[in-house]
C-alpha cells in the first residue's frame, strides 16, 4: 500500500527582486492511504500531480512527513524502490536510452535473462504483445511519439514492477493507441497510479483524487470526483 504521512514539499525560488530567495510550497500536508489497485490524480496544470508522483519513487523527497510504498521509503531505499516502482514519464524520450526498441527492452531484461539470445527473444515477444513487432528494430528516433510511449511502457513493464506510476501517459497517443493503453492498463495485475488530463483514463480508476494548488480537493469514486472536477474546476 502507498501511504503519505503529512507530506509537504517546499522549494526555494528566486523572489520578485531576483536578488533573494523565497519558499514555495508545492505540496501541502498530504495525508493519504492508497490501497486501491487503480488510482488516478487529476487537476489543472501546475496543481502538483507530477510532483506527488515523483515522491513515489524517490525522484523528489518530501521536506516534511514521510512516504511509504509497500513498506519502502523512497527517500532512503532508493535502488529497491526504483525496482519496485516503475515510472513512465510524459515524454518517453527521457527514458528510452538505447538506439532501438528491442535493445531498450533487452536492457530492462538483463537481470532476469542472462542468456543474450533468450533475452532478445523475450524482448521481441514483449514488443509484439503490445503491437510493436514491426518497429522493434527501427531507430528510436524514427518512431512516432505514440510508438515511443508504448515502447517506454513495455520497457518499464519488462522489469515487472509491483507498482506502476504513469505521468500523463496518453498525451502523445492517437485515439487508437489511447484506447490500447486504456485496455493495457486496465488488465495489468500491478497497482497503477496515474496523473492525467485524460478523463476517460481517470474514469477507469477505482479512486480519483482532484488536486488544486498542491492540495487534494476531492477524493472518491470517479463518477463523483470527475463530476466535481468538471463542475468546479473547469
Ligand atoms: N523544483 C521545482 N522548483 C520550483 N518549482 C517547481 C519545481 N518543481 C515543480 N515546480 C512547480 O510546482 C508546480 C506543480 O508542478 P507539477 O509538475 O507537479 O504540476 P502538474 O499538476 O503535474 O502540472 P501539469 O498538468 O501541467 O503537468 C508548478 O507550478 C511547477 O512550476
Amino acid at each position: 500500500m502507498i501511504r503519505l504521512e503529512h507530506v509537504a514539499l517546499r522549494v526555494g525560488v528566486p523572489d520578485a527582486s531576483g536578488r533573494g530567495w523565497s519558499t514555495r510550497t508545492l505540496l501541502h500536508d498530504l495525508h493519504l492511504e492508497l490501497p486501491e489497485r487503480r488510482v488516478a490524480f487529476v487537476g489543472s496544470n501546475g496543481s502538483g500531480k507530477s510532483t506527488l508522483l515523483r515522491l513515489l519513487n524517490g525522484l523528489a523527497t518530501p521536506t516534511e512527513g514521510r512516504v511509504c510504498v509497500d513498506g519502502l521509503d523512497p527517500a532512503t531505499d532508493g535502488p529497491r524502490v526504483r525496482r519496485h516502482v516503475g515510472f513512465v514519464f510524459t515524454d518517453p524520450a527521457s527514458q528510452l536510452v538505447m538506439p532501438t526498441p528491442v535493445e531498450d527492452v533487452e536492457l530492462s531484461l538483463r537481470r532476469t535473462h542472462r542468456d543474450r539470445r533468450a533475452r532478445r527473444e523475450a524482448a521481441l515477444a514483449l514488443l509484439a504483445s503490445r503491437g510493436l513487432a514491426d518497429v522493434a528494430e527501427q531507430s528510436i528516433y524514427d518512431l512516432s511519439g505514440g510508438e515511443r510511449q508504448l515502447v517506454a511502457l513495455t520497457a518499464v513493464l519488462a522489469v515487472e514492477p509491483a507498482v506502476l506510476v504513469l505521468d500523463e501517459p496518453t498525451t502523445l497517443l492517437d485515439l487508437r493507441n489511447r484506447n490500447l493503453l486504456h485496455r493495457t492498463l486496465a488488465e495489468l495485475p500491478q497497482q497503477t497510479v496515474v496523473a492525467t488530463h485524460d478523463l476517460g483514463l481517470a474514469g477507469q480508476a477505482e479512486r480519483v483524487l482532484v488536486m488544486d494548488a498542491g492540495r487534494i480537493v476531492a477524493d472518491g469514486a470517479p463518477t463523483e470526483t470527475l463530476a466535481f472536477y468538471e463542475r468546479v474546476m473547469a
